[in-house]
């Protein structure tokens, strides 16, 4: 065993997550944090198209369309389907920090079945920060922004520098994102912005 708490829960000493001066405006676009990415990149024929919005202190929203080529059974959204837009929302909370983070831990709850052409209306915030570790969490409802809750999510996110990708991503695609204007400026305002 790793010894690693399995715990969701902030542990004592943690602290409350702090907005960064830089973060998007509430209501402003978060925008996407590589054009490939499965949940949010514009260029993905294959993804959610996720579009988060920055809200009050270090929590954002954000809009998924089901659509029928994410259905798990007949008419029904995949589960693991809304846990990616669940994880994508929670990680896009990051850019709020000005943290590079990935995913260590996800607890999802499936409370109700997500309809194909149903809107999921997901909102999601940090609870916590405990040295690398950033604990967060997310609900995702339907029928409106106030309808019932379908989903929920609770999530550990470790902190890393921007050589884990470098270090671990495929060079072709490392390449092209380094190329991209767009992802270099992400990559520098992150360095830049510790
Ligand atoms: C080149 C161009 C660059 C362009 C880049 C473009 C964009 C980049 C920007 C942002 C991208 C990031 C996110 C995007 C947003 C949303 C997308 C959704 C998010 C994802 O889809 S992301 C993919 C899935 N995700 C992974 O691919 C992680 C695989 N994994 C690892 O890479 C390692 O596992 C790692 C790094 C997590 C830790 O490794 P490590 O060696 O750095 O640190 P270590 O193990 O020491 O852990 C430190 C402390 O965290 C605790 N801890 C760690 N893991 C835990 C766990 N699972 N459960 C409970 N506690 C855990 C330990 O217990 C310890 O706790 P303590 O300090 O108390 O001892």
């Amino acid at each position: 065993m790793s010894g690693r708490t399995a715990s969701l829960s902030p542990p004592a000493g943690a602290m409350p997550p702090v907005r960064h001066p830089e973060a998007p405006a509430p209501g402003e676009l978060l925008g996407s944090h590589y054009d490939q990415c499965f949940g949010c990149g514009g260029a993905q024929p294959h993804g959610l198209h996720l579009e988060a919005r920055a809200g009050e202190g270090v929590s954002l929203t954000a809009e998924f369309r089901v659509k029928a080529a994410h259905q798990g059974a007949p008419g029904l959204a995949h589960g693991g389907v809304l846990a990616t837009a669940l994880d994508e929302t929670l990680g896009s909370l990051n850019w709020l920090l000005r943290v590079i983070a990935v995913t260590g831990r996800l607890e999802t709850d499936f409370v109700r079945p997500v309809p194909v052409d149903t809107v999921l209306h997901l909102d999601a915030h940090v609870v916590a920060v405990h040295g690398r570790k950033i604990y967060s969490s997310a609900t995702g409802r339907i029928g409106g922004p106030d309808g019932p809750v379908a989903v929920r999510a609770t999530a550990l996110f470790i902190e890393v520098k921007v050589d884990h990708f470098i270090s671990h991503g495929r060079d072709a695609e490392i390449k092209a994102a380094l190329a991209d204007p767009d992802q270099q400026r992400v990559a520098r305002a992150f360095e830049v912005n510790p």
